[in-house]
């Protein structure tokens, strides 16, 4: 006699993996359980939804600058790979703040990214490959004249391969500390986020040369198991 059908294929075989692979925010390919899970356990994420963030990247920024004090009420503020606009979101109020002597100061945003950036008041977004031939002229006429910071959270799709990312980004970092260095203000702060990997103490050297401080920071909504870390320069000798 034939069984009833329970409508459950307990056997195992036939069923599909309905699993895809998604990209996460650095390029990273998990599956889409995994990544649906990480994003369900991730309090910076819960937290970037709450308050509006457009990304948890805005807590990366929010932690370096409660620390270095860099995004001060006036500054002229130059962001690399600035999509979505967590940075900016987290950027703008604070170079638009009262200053303690001057009363209300008006800070200056520039953002660049390979993406479209959803428009934010304050802000002004770009479309552009910053490792163009002429990238960072095209910025400096944007500009036009000195900042105060020069802030990079640029970075490729992952390749899968750590090496190869890892080298991606110090080239990315280089081309941005380059920039930097033309355009910053005496005493300006440069942030760029590296990949630990070997070649990053090639850019400390470099950052050694032309700021009063060069620091390593990991801060805490850095996730623990990424070898992502920024270098915080302050105290730019020009
Ligand atoms: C981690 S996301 C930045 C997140 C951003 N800080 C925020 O808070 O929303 C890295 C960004 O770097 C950008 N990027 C990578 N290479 C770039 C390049 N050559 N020129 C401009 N942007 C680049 C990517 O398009 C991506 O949007």
């Amino acid at each position: 006699m034939a069984k009833k059908p329970t409508g459950k294929n307990t056997s195992g075989r036939g069923q599909r993996d309905l699993t895809v692979k998604v990209k996460t925010a650095r390029g990273r390919r998990l599956s889409s359980t995994r990544w649906l899970q990480r994003q369900l356990n991730d309090p910076y994420v819960k937290r970037a939804q709450a308050e509006g963030y457009r990304g948890r990247a805005a807590f990366k920024i929010m932690e370096l600058d409660d620390k270095y004090r860099f995004l001060v009420p006036g500054a002229r503020v130059v962001d690399l790979g600035c999509a979505p606009g967590g940075w900016a979101q987290v950027a703008v109020p604070r170079i638009n703040a009262l200053g303690e002597k001057s009363g209300k100061a008006i800070g200056r945003f520039i953002g660049i990214d390979l993406q479209e950036v959803e428009p934010l008041a304050g802000a002004e977004f770009h479309q552009l490959d910053f490792m163009d031939e002429g990238a960072d002229d095209q910025v400096k006429e944007w500009l036009g004249g000195q900042a105060d910071v020069v802030m990079s959270d640029m970075a490729a799709s992952s390749s899968g391969h750590k090496q190869t990312d890892h080298l991606r980004i110090m080239s990315l970092c280089e081309t941005a500390a380059y920039f930097a260095f033309d355009v910053l203000e005496e005493g300006g702060t440069f942030v760029a986020k590296v990949l630990a990997g070997g070649a990053e103490g090639e850019l400390q050297k470099l950052l050694k040369q032309k700021f009063k401080s060069v620091a390593n920071v990991k801060p805490p909504s850095s996730r623990a198991d990424s070898s992502e870390k920024f270098v915080v320069a302050t105290g730019f000798r020009g």
